[in-house]
């Protein structure tokens, strides 16, 4: 990605978690403070490479400004839509060849005319908050500037000729092949293998919306057995049901839970309860019964830190990232009642961050420690070893899957392991 001069450093990340990063995945120790801070960066701000080639290196000389949001969709493959254009170049119409740059600071005004290009004011003022500005690609302006920024505007409001990075295009195999496949980054399908599911067995996927690894366990179960196929929000469970009859797997059961309180259930008859029994069937809620299935995904809700390409993570703090990693082990919890002893837990996320990841490994092996074993993975494609500055014993180090971005190019940052139920 683009960098307009040695001290450049794109902000995506908020300071305490950037360091936080930096130093936990220990960049630090091999690349030095800064340098580690812009690897980690910039890996993130990339596509994985397994699916795109770096195309573009000259770009126009008048600008469009997009949003974040916009800004991503054109790393992947998109052109853009009009409401996200913030601000234009002065003297473009419809037909102008245009820089497409996005204001990952998001300080740019909607409607903002550009009295000079980005790269003539960053000549002028090198501190300018203009360095947030990423170029992602060039195109051709679809409509004028009126139009663009009349309420309500919809539609293409430039198509994008030469993306900073050439995506292939699942379009069009999507229109051909519509009801035969759902596409997934690499790291996801590790995840189903991993599961190892056979057919007729009994197998709960505790967080499938919207669909990737429930597909391809009932794909590796050949459509014969019980698959729950879970989500707490019951519009992605309709999702779930319409991507079962377009896909024609018959195994999956989609059903509304919270995995969070996955098997607690109302045992007395109280009025209070009955009406609590009510509230949670109108909400279609089920509850699972303990030691039942034969193997359990947990795909967790995460922070997403590992996704990409991404321009920017700032929502998240370290605060919220240790709660996101606490609402995990609730859900890890309740799998691991409503495995059967003997059964198999598969946890994955797509995060970089340690909390979320090996912390939550250790917390698993110290909260259920004679009960759970770590096994030895079964697959091991594209991922390195945890981080030995979260595990210091290597033999549960090698037993998990780290995908790194910063090493890995062609992966999203992801991370998966597999347990085994030894008792209860
Ligand atoms: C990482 S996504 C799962 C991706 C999915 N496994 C796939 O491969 O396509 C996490 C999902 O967990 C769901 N979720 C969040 N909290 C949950 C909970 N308490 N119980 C069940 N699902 C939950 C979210 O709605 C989201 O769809």
């Amino acid at each position: 990605m683009q960098q307009r001069n040695s001290s450049f450093t794109v902000e995506i990340f908020q300071q305490e978690v950037l360091d936080y990063l930096s130093e936990s995945l220990m960049l630090k120790e091999k690349h030095g403070s800064e340098e580690s801070k812009n690897l980690l960066v910039n890996s993130l701000l990339r596509p994985p490479s397994i699916s795109t080639i770096r195309v573009n290196t000259y770009h126009y000389k008048k600008d469009i400004v997009v949003d974040r949001k916009c800004g991503e969709a054109v790393l992947r493959g998109a052109d853009v839509f009009a409401p996200g254009i913030l601000g234009i170049s002065k003297n473009c119409h419809s037909g102008s060849e245009i820089a497409i740059l996005c204001d990952i600071s998001s300080q740019t005004k909607k409607g903002f005319r550009f009295e000079k290009t980005i790269e003539e004011m960053i000549q002028i003022d090198e501190n300018t908050k203009y360095q947030n500005f990423i170029y992602v690609g060039n195109g051709i302006l679809k409509m004028d500037r009126t139009s663009i920024f009349q309420a309500n505007v919809k539609g293409i409001g430039l198509e994008v000729t030469q993306p900073f990075y050439e995506t292939c295009s699942l379009n069009e195999i999507s229109q051909t092949y519509y009801n035969e496949f759902f596409a997934q980054n690499i790291c996801s399908m590790v995840v189903a293998h991993l599961l190892d599911p056979k057919k007729g067995e009994k197998i709960l996927d505790m967080c499938a919306c919207p669909g990737g690894k429930t597909t391809h366990i009932s794909n590796l179960m050949e459509n014969e057995g019980e698959l729950i196929c879970c989500d707490r929000q019951k519009g992605k469970v309709d999702l779930l049901k319409k991507l079962s009859e377009k896909l024609g797997y018959s195994v999956m059961k989609p059903t509304v839970l919270d995995g969070t309180k996955a098997t607690r259930r109302v045992n007395t008859d109280s009025s209070e309860n009955q009406k609590s029994k009510k509230r949670k069937t109108n909400e279609e809620q089920v509850f699972l019964e303990e030691n039942y299935f034969d193997r359990v995904l947990v795909d967790a809700p995460c922070s997403g830190l590992g996704q990409r390409p991404t321009l920017s993570f700032k929502e998240f703090s370290l605060d919220s990232l240790k709660k996101t990693a606490e609402y995990q082990r609730k859900i890890l919890a309740e799998a691991f009642k409503v495995l059967k002893p003997g059964g198999i837990l598969v946890f994955s996320t797509c995060t970089i961050s340690p909390m979320e990841n090996e912390e939550n490994v250790l917390w698993m092996l110290e909260n259920f420690h004679s009960k759970i074993e770590l096994l030895t993975p079964n697959m091991t494609a594209f991922a390195s070893e945890g981080l030995s500055s979260i595990i210091s014993d290597s033999s549960i180090r090698s037993k998990v899957l780290r995908f790194d971005p910063v090493t890995t190019p062609e992966t999203i940052g992801f991370f998966a392991c597999k347990f085994k139920k030894l008792s209860n």
